[in-house]
């Protein structure tokens, strides 16, 4: 398990792009037959990537050690994606057929989680965050069709793409995880443009559907601050509250989101003008 601490606004200013890269960037997110973890201090975020080729994988006790407790979601929820070939993630017992683009929510209290792909030849990407909770909800497989989308941009601000709330009040209760994916359209690079912050939350970016020759650029820091990261195929950016979140690929692209923080409420941005960005 990784561990990145919380970052002030003014140190993250000073930072140059290496310095940037170690506290924001997540690089590595699948290694085949492994789980990745990175715990943020920032809302206790975890995030992280399952992939399992040719075995089980399973988040065991050893995890339960370094949280002090006896196991992963003692007191955590979790919430996983696939973007990857059909796979199947057994929960205390109880089988979950998880295909591309479809979610698995995780109540807190289960013990044992087992994740598999069907077919070694297209594993299962199973990409996660999880949060700390208070009280167990049930388990709950999201399909695309079930998630809350809207579609919204323009090809004109090269922004027209797909918002697909798998994990958010409108479709289960969780304590506080909300998760999605955002879909842009052929020749859309930009997500949220204008861009925002939330000083309730803190949000977590996993960008992927990328060829090795094309990347994201990553905007983030203060309004008036504004840094990049470079982030390529399957990497993550963990984005602050006090942080704008907002990226332009070098062609389309699609990622997942996930906020953890004081509410739900996925209108409940601070939008920034393009004219006040500095
Ligand atoms: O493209 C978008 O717009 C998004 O997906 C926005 C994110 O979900 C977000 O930043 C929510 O706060
Ligand atoms: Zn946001």
């Amino acid at each position: 398990m990784q561990v990145r601490q919380s970052i002030h606004s003014d140190h993250a200013r000073q930072l140059d792009t290496a310095g940037l890269r170690r506290e924001f960037l997540i690089e590595n997110i699948f290694a085949a037959d492994n789980y990745t973890m990175t715990y943020s201090h920032i809302d206790r975020i975890i995030i992280g990537g399952v992939m399992p080729v040719r075995q089980g994988v399973t988040i065991g006790s050893e995890v339960g050690k370094q949280l002090g407790v006896s196991y992963f979601l003692e007191r955590r929820e979790l919430g996983v994606i696939n973007i990857g070939g059909p796979g199947l993630i057994e929960v205390d017992g109880k089988a979950w057929e998880i295909g591309n683009q479809q979610a698995l929510y995780v109540g807190m209290g289960a013990q044992s989680i087992v994740f598999n792909s069907v077919d070694a030849s297209q594993p299962a990407k199973f990409y996660y965050n999880s949060a700390p909770a208070h009280t167990r909800y049930p388990d709950k497989k999201i399909t695309l069709a079930e998630a809350s989308s809207t579609t919204l941009g323009d090809p004109a601000t090269s922004n027209r793409r797909t918002i697909n709330k798998f994990i958010v009040p409108d479709v289960l209760p969780t304590c506080q995880l909300t998760m999605g994916l955002t879909k842009l359209e052929e020749g859309s690079l930009w997500n949220t443009m204008p861009c925002h912050t939330h000083e309730r939350r803190m949000e977590v970016y996993f960008y992927f559907d990328m060829d090795e020759e094309n990347a994201v650029f990553h905007m983030m820091g203060q309004p008036q601050e504004t840094r990049h990261l470079l982030v390529h195929n399957e990497q993550a950016v963990i984005s602050p509250a006090w942080s704008i979140h907002a990226g332009v690929g070098t062609k389309r692209y699609t990622f997942i989101w996930g906020m953890v923080g004081e509410n739900q409420d996925f209108d409940d941005m601070d939008q920034v003008k393009v004219s006040e960005l500095r």
